[in-house]
């Protein structure tokens, strides 16, 4: 069966001619949550735009439910549902209204039930009769979900749906896109939060200077990638690393009271033990040892900069 999102060699050159995509190719599979990860100015919302037929792309082709975004932009659109990035609501509009009249624009029947359970679902059903001006950011974020799920869509486009909220209204809104997903709603977001992408994502990509520089499942990338340091406290602090460890990819706490060894979990050998010996034979004695896994912050940091020394 075809992927939900089929996105096909995209290029995007704006007027003026600056190139924000240069050629992005991604399937999306139907109820998978993809992260789009990258920097200001990468060209996630660019893409995202081209997605949902705001932006005209300048070359390639895109598909959503088998349809062609350009050629065939009504039944595309239909199945799309898109948070923006910005608060855009009428301040004055009650909030029932608000997603009623969301549902309208894209010529589907009223459906008063299902307005209620999403405004019951997003916590909005004891606000449904409040304007929009009177109520939080955090509850104004929620309705701009709720109108872009007014028409039922398929597959949901959120950008930035967290940036700038507090880390409560984060984690509901976290629950409100699994419950979605339980659903079978594809989910693409973009986001700034690394710890978002780990912890709602099954696909992460990365994007940077208009270029998906990966795209990967979060664990798979997390594995791979995954580095372990070990950081081992001394009893009594050192000026420098012993020569005879010099082997080893070591470094030294400014103090001088621990060292961290870098090691691959997926090596054969992670010579910890080695290390261990070697570091009695220097005469150095432990006073206590952990080990933390690289995030997918340090891996993501590493592959941006990567990507730009090879530019
Ligand atoms: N209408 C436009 N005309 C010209 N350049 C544009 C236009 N819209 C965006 N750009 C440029 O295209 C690049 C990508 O922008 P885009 O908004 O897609 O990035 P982004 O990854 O969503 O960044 P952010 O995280 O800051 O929202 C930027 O350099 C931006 O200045």
């Amino acid at each position: 069966m075809a992927a939900m999102v089929e996105i096909e060699d995209i290029r995007k050159v704006y007027d003026g001619g600056f190139e924000a995509l240069s050629g992005v190719t991604l399937d999306i599979e139907e109820g998978e949550i993809l992260a789009l990860l990258g920097p200001n100015g990468a060209g996630k919302t660019t893409l995202i735009s081209t997605i949902c037929g705001i932006t005209l792309a300048s070359s390639g082709a895109i598909r959503v439910g088998g349809h062609d975004v350009v050629t065939d932009y009504r039944a595309a659109r239909g199945l799309i549902g898109l948070v923006p990035q910005e608060v855009n609501l009428e301040p004055f509009e009650k909030v029932r209204n608000t997603v009623k009249f969301s549902r309208g624009l894209f010529g589907k029947p009223a459906d008063d039930a299902y307005i209620e359970q999403i405004l019951r679902r997003l916590s909005l059903w004891d606000k449904r009769d409040a304007a929009i001006r009177e109520l939080s950011g955090g509850m104004k974020r929620r309705v701009l979900i709720a109108k872009a799920l007014s028409h039922a869509p398929r597959v949901l486009f959120l950008d930035e749906p967290t940036a700038g909220v507090d880390v409560e209204l984060r984690r509901d809104m976290w629950e409100i896109v699994a419950g979605l997903k339980e659903d079978g709603v594809t989910i693409i977001l973009t986001t700034h939060y690394i710890e978002e992408a780990e912890a709602i994502a099954d696909r992460v990509g990365v994007i940077n200077k208009g270029r998906l520089l990966l795209v990967e499942r979060k664990d798979a990338l997390m594995a791979r990638m995954g580095q372990k340091r070990l950081r081992i406290d001394l009893q009594e602090p050192i000026s420098e690393i012993p020569a005879a460890l010099s082997d080893y990819d070591l470094t030294l706490t400014e103090d001088g009271g621990a060292l961290v060894y870098a090691y691959d979990t997926n090596a054969e050998r992670t010579g910890i033990a080695t290390l261990m010996t070697e570091m009695s034979r220097a005469g150095l004695v432990l006073r206590d040892i952990q080990t933390s896994q690289n995030s997918l912050e340090d891996i993501f940091v590493g592959l941006v900069h990567t990507g730009e020394d090879a530019a």
